[in-house]
């Protein structure tokens, strides 16, 4: 589970986590930092939810179909899973065990249920970010504006809202989505930070050790 980090010291790839009621941005900044930040890989979850316009199976989710998501579970190959607005959503746990070892950090866009039993499973490689609209009309605007979801969907979402939001103090960064641009660039620098914590860092003895022999000569 180590990997170069961009200065040539090792370190343990992480798991980095984005939740937020529905609708608050994480697809939208989840998209940005695949994009943006090399080394970083998406979770692609599987879902029993129904596949909205424009979504790819395999590239948004892998859409399965209940018994299936049941075998996924029964068979240990999801990592976590929640059932949420009725339906069921997982973590395959393969690619995201090759993605670590291949010294890449992955990306997951999960909710708060999964958030926790991550955090139980490896709590030193998990960083979590959680992401929180400007207000509530922003956030009811926002699911509107996407366009994806019935009026009942979008009902039920915002009226989940509240819920999810209960779960923000169990997260280790808190950022509010204003705008794109801004909320991009602080969870891009929370990523940045988190990959130079010491911690993670498994090749930095090594480093010193090797500095330290230079000064010596
Ligand atoms: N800062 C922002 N200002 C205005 N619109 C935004 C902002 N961030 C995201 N959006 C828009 O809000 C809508 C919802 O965003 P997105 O799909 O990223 O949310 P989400 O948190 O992933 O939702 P879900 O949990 O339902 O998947 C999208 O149409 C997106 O373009
Ligand atoms: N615990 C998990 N939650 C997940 C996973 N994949 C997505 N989600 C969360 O579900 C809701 C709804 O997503 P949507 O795509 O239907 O709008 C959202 O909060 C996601 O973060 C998963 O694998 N595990």
């Amino acid at each position: 589970m180590t990997a170069a980090g961009f200065d040539g010291v090792e370190r343990r790839g992480l798991m980095f986590v984005l939740s937020s009621p529905s609708g608050a941005g994480k697809t939208t900044l989840s998209r940005l930092l695949i994009e943006r930040m090399p080394g970083l890989k998406m979770s692609v979850s599987a879902t029993t939810r129904a596949m909205r316009p424009g979504e790819v199976d395999g590239r948004d989710y892998f859409f399965v179909d209940k018994p299936k998501f049941e075998a996924m579970v029964a068979q240990g190959e999801l990592l976590e899973w929640a059932t949420v607005f009725d339906n069921r959503y997982g973590t395959p746990r393969a690619p995201v065990e090759a993605a670590l070892s291949a010294g890449q950090d992955v990306l997951f866009d999960i909710d708060w249920q999964g958030t926790q039993q991550l955090r139980e499973k490896a709590r030193a490689d998990v960083v979590s970010v959680f992401i929180l609209p400007p207000s509530a009309a922003d956030l009811e605007k926002r699911l509107h504006t996407r366009a994806q979801d019935s009026d009942e969907v979008i009902r039920g979402r915002m009226s989940r809202a509240t819920h999810e939001l209960s779960h923000w103090a169990e997260y280790d960064y808190i950022v509010v989505n204003h705008n794109v641009d801004d909320a991009f660039a602080e969870v891009q620098s929370i990523l940045k930070a988190e990959r130079l914590k010491r911690e993670r860092r498994t090749g930095l003895t090594e480093f010193v050790r090797k500095l330290q022999r230079q000064l010596e000569k």
